[in-house]
């Protein structure tokens, strides 16, 4: 049995694998500039988050049905599981999709269909973070905030992702004071590619909970500091790192060094499907080439679930951390 864990930072539509991605196509009749899927891993090579985002947005072509975002869904759960995933709180992007002619309802009620009922069906808790694409406009991250108010039922946060060097936190402070008026979490994406500065902003004027990336903390060692203090998650996803160029390898990956800070850092997957590996993969990538005993893995399958939004389940919580507890290597 995999160590028990949960995963908090997970672009639903970074799990389309290849293979469900042709399914699809041939499905809705959308044609792909793929001649297969040992093609389209060739074109899984990249420079950085741009060369990425181009491969991530021009995919999601084949998402068109409410069928089509459940079978995404829980074809990332069933895998998820099966590596330890005990909660899963998974973000999408419905701006990249409202701009295809995929309306709100498809998206949310297509992802609800798997996540409603994945305790039963998958052992995984989940909870839905809707993202804003900090590249487009804060008008239109507000009216995705209205399209969005009929689901609000279904959806626990906001966060912010997409290309982030020049889109600074800042642009989306209203949309932030309008998404927690109407009682959502929220985290975003920060110090992955961006200054440590954009970490400061995302805290100070969009109110975030948690930090997604926030990898560059590292270079202002007074806001690493703050991070400890105030005890602000990071969620670190070290294969994206590698494969995004923002770590040269894994073994100059600088978790063990944040850990050694205090930082609450977790490992998460971010796009599994492009980046080499799930959940799991990534906590057996750090073990190895960072060395990390028994006790480290261990903290950081707990750090996932105290840094999960459970607030409003605190007695799953506590089942979590005690499995996580008493698992034996
Ligand atoms: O790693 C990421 N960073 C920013 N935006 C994203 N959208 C999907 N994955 C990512
Ligand atoms: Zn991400």
């Amino acid at each position: 049995m995999p160590l028990p864990k949960a995963e908090l930072h997970l672009h639903i539509e970074g799990t389309l694998e290849p293979e469900l991605a042709f399914e699809l196509a041939a499905r809705n009749g959308v044609a792909l500039p793929y001649a297969g899927t040992d093609e389209l891993r060739e074109a899984y090579r990249f420079e950085d988050l741009q060369s990425f985002l181009n491969l991530y947005y021009e995919l999601m072509a084949v998402l068109r049905t409410e069928r089509d975002f459940e079978d995404l869904a829980n074809a990332y759960l069933a895998r998820a599981a099966a590596q330890g995933v005990r909660h899963a709180e998974i973000f999408f992007d419905p701006q990249a999709h409202l701009a295809r002619g995929v309306e709100m309802g498809t998206v949310v009620e297509g992802l609800w269909r798997a996540l409603g009922d994945s305790e039963a069906a998958h052992g995984v808790s989940t909870r839905l973070i809707m993202c804003f694409l900090r590249d487009e406009s804060a008008a239109s991250a507000m009216r995705t905030l209205e399209a969005a108010r009929p689901y609000l039922d279904r959806i626990t946060g906001v966060g912010l992702d997409s290309a982030e060097v020049g889109h600074p936190p800042v642009k989306f402070r209203e949309v932030y004071e309008a998404a927690a008026a109407l009682g959502l979490r929220r985290v975003a994406h920060a110090g992955e590619e961006g200054p440590p500065e954009y970490i400061t902003e995302a805290l100070d004027l969009l109110g975030v909970e948690r930090i997604d990336h926030g990898l560059r903390c590292m270079e202002d060692p007074r806001l690493v500091e703050r991070l400890v203090r105030e005890r602000i998650p990071l969620t670190l996803c070290p294969l994206s790192n590698v494969r995004l160029r923002t770590v040269d390898v894994l073994a100059a990956h600088p978790l063990p060094a944040m850990l050694d800070a205090g930082l609450l850092c977790t490992v998460n997957s971010d796009d599994p499907a492009y980046f080499g590996g799930y959940a799991g993969d990534n906590f057996d990538a750090v073990a190895a080439a960072l060395k990390l005993d028994e006790e480290r893995l261990r903290e950081l399958a707990r750090n996932s679930f105290v840094a999960s939004f459970l607030e409003d389940d605190e007695e799953l919580r506590a089942r979590y951390l005690a499995e996580v507890d008493s698992y034996t290597f």
